[in-house]
């Protein structure tokens, strides 16, 4: 079923159009507008501050916007529609101290009638999470663990996971971000994954949104965005990195060489430069570094624009 744009109509697992949040001190979040297909899993990305908490928080209905729409599945994030689809890793992970463990998968099952037990056991058994311990008696990270058990067990078709892997050792780091991906990959998911660990997320994550300073940078697959820039590195001297007319997104130098990050995809016109593709982690550091570049949204993730709201 097609709208009137020609959008399959709830391919879309989160749209935002014209989005803004401002708090007292002033605007977190500002005309933001990008779309997630669903059965993404998108990393959300960007410097401390820069908003991902607020947006993460506005579509789990924790907070309220200031301007603009988002939708969840094509619904207002109040909407019983939207609330029965997602689950919500939030960074403080509020559970019950004194519940066990089992006594808080208990509570997940009773509350949700999707409920995976399977799913949610695998998760806190590949943490060695004992079954029978206090909430109140585990460490940061394993009580990490018990929130990501109760948001799989929930069988959610949107899961919202703010940096969900930061207390993780890193051994139990990959090992649960193997265990979310393959859950994800074998029901459809659609996962957002709010994460400082540019490392990591070449392979893993399909989607990618960078946030800087409440406004969106890059959103898109990773695939496009990664291949829309080229690394090129030649010496400094008498040469033009933008020459071909390309975007600069930023330019370093060592000594007498100079490395630039461009967006192209061919080669920079002129000799004398060594030419490769960057990594996702290249594109975000270069990104990251100069916050004045101009921001990249591909095709895919461009909001329909009949929502617009200022
Ligand atoms: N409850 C609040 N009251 C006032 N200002 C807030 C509140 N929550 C967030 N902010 C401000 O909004 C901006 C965005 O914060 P947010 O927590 O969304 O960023 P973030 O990208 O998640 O940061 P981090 O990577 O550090 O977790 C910051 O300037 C922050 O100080």
């Amino acid at each position: 079923m097609t709208d009137e744009n020609g959008d399959i109509a709830g391919s879309s697992a989160l749209e935002a159009t014209g989005l803004g949040r401002k708090y007292r001190r002033g605007w977190a979040l500002r005309d933001v507008a990008f779309r997630l297909p669903a059965g993404c899993v998108c990393a959300l990305v960007g410097p401390n501050g820069s908003g991902k908490s607020t947006l993460l928080s506005l579509a789990a209905d924790l907070l309220a916007p200031t301007t603009g729409i988002l939708r969840i599945f094509g619904h207002a994030p109040s909407a019983p529609e939207a609330r029965a689809r997602i689950a919500f890793v939030a960074q403080d992970k509020p559970l019950y101290p004194r519940f066990t463990v089992a006594d808080t998968l208990r509570l997940g099952r009773e509350l949700n009638p999707r409920w995976d037990q399977r799913a949610a056991e695998r998760v806190v058994a590949e943490a060695d999470v004992p079954l029978a311990a206090r909430v109140g008696s585990l460490s940061g990270g394993q009580r990490t663990c018990v929130a990501l058990a109760l948001a799989l067990g929930k069988r959610a078709e949107l899961l919202l996971l703010d940096e969900p892997m930061s207390d993780q050792d890193p051994l139990r780091r990959r090992r649960m971000m193997g265990a979310l991906m393959a859950e994800a990959a074998e029901h459809g998911t659609t996962v957002v994954i709010s994460t400082h660990v540019l490392a990591e997320l070449d392979g893993v994550c399909d989607h990618l949104l960078l946030i800087g300073d409440g406004r969106i940078r890059l959103a898109g697959e990773s695939d496009a965005i990664q291949s829309a820039h080229r690394l090129i590195t030649g010496a400094r001297d008498g040469l033009d990195p933008g020459a071909g007319g390309h975007t600069v997104v930023e330019r370093r130098t060592t000594g007498r060489q100079l490395t630039a990050l461009v967006r192209s995809a061919t080669a920079p016109v002129g000799d004398g430069w060594i030419v490769r593709e960057p990594s996702l982690e290249d594109v975000l550091l270069g990104y990251l570094r100069s916050p004045d570049a101009p921001p990249l949204i591909t095709a895919g993730a461009r909001a329909s624009s009949r929502d617009v709201v200022r």
